[in-house]
């Protein structure tokens, strides 16, 4: 089986591991994986257009505000390694069905993997399924609508972009459940926002409006709460990613490079996505159209 956990990016003369896994920290990820598959409930669909080149993954599990079970952490993986291998995409939507994202962890999942151990080892298979999707070649949209509670705004946060509809909730509610960011938002909040906003927010553990959201700079747009939500969004993510796939996946390839690497071997990478571009059909064309900007 291939590991997915291995992010390899060649920066001059070395060889960079984005995710700084090994391969026995691999082995311990597939164990959880094995636990977390017998923790049924609800699933994880993809839909993928070939035409627009983006990708919409749904959470469903109705019964429990779309709580994620073991088994949806296990789809939700594997949805991630078949994005890894889709060459042409470049856009991702993250949703919820039934007009709400995502109620946090299936506590019924979590009654069953309450050890030190265990916490960590689902920690581990979750966190780094969530920094595979940040690190995917497609700009990705988390759409909130209802509520994303715990988990859920930790899954909307590994996202580049959030919408929100207007009548959206977001809570790191972490605290009030005793324990801290399991999967991995805590790092990307207080490198978004700084370690006095992060505390903040964390500390608090308060439920924000999307009108907050966004003042914050949580939320990049807010959308009537509607039935044609989802739409809206994906002409909303239409903006970034249209034109040349080759161009936007470079182009996100360059922003994750830089946001994991030193500056040296950031630059690096980017001279090399920039020169993979250069020369090529969309800069021939553009450069003989006479564009006025
Ligand atoms: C490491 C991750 C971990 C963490 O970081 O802490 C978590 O994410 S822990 C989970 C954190 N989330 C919660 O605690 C959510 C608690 N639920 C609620 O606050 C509310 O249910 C809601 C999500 C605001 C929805 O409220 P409402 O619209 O009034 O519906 P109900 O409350 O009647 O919910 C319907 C049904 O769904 C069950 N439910 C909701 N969330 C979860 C969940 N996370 N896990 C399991 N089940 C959940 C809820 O118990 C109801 O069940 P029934 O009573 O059997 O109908």
């Amino acid at each position: 089986m291939a590991c997915s956990y291995f992010q390899f990016v060649r920066s001059s003369h070395r060889l960079v591991n984005l995710t700084g896994f090994t391969r026995r920290n691999c082995t311990k990820v597939h164990k959880a994986q094995d636990t977390l598959k017998h923790m049924t409930g609800g699933s994880v669909t993809l839909d993928k257009d070939e035409k627009s080149g983006i990708a919409v993954i749904s959470l469903d599990n109705n019964k429990k505000k779309n709580a994620l079970s073991g088994s949806m952490m296990c789809e939700l993986n594997d949805i991630i390694n078949e994005l890894q291998l889709w060459q042409t995409g470049k856009g991702l939507i993250l949703r919820g069905e039934n007009q709400t994202f995502c109620s946090g962890g299936d506590l019924d999942t979590f009654q069953n993997i309450l050890s030190p151990e265990q916490g960590y080892s689902m920690s581990g298979f979750i966190g780094q399924c969530l920094t595979n999707l940040s690190q995917l070649p497609l700009i990705s949209v988390a759409l909130v609508e209802g509520n994303a509670l715990g988990g859920g705004a930790e899954m909307a946060m590994s996202c580049d972009f959030m919408v929100m509809s207007d009548d959206a909730r977001f809570a790191f509610v972490q605290k009030k459940m005793g324990v801290i960011t399991g999967f991995g938002a805590g790092t990307r909040l207080v490198r978004k926002f700084g370690t006095l906003k992060a505390l903040e927010i964390l500390a608090s553990a308060r439920t924000m409006d999307a009108t907050e959201c966004e003042q914050l700079g949580l939320a990049s747009k807010i959308l009537p709460h509607s039935e044609n939500v989802l739409d809206l969004t994906k002409s909303w993510l239409h903006n970034y990613c249209d034109g040349d796939p080759k161009v936007v996946r470079n182009l996100k390839a360059m922003v994750v490079a830089a946001s994991n690497l030193s500056l040296e071997d950031s630059h690096a990478i980017e001279r090399r996505l920039f020169s993979e571009l250069w020369g090529g059909e969309s800069h021939l064309k553009a450069q003989k159209s006479k564009l006025k900007h």
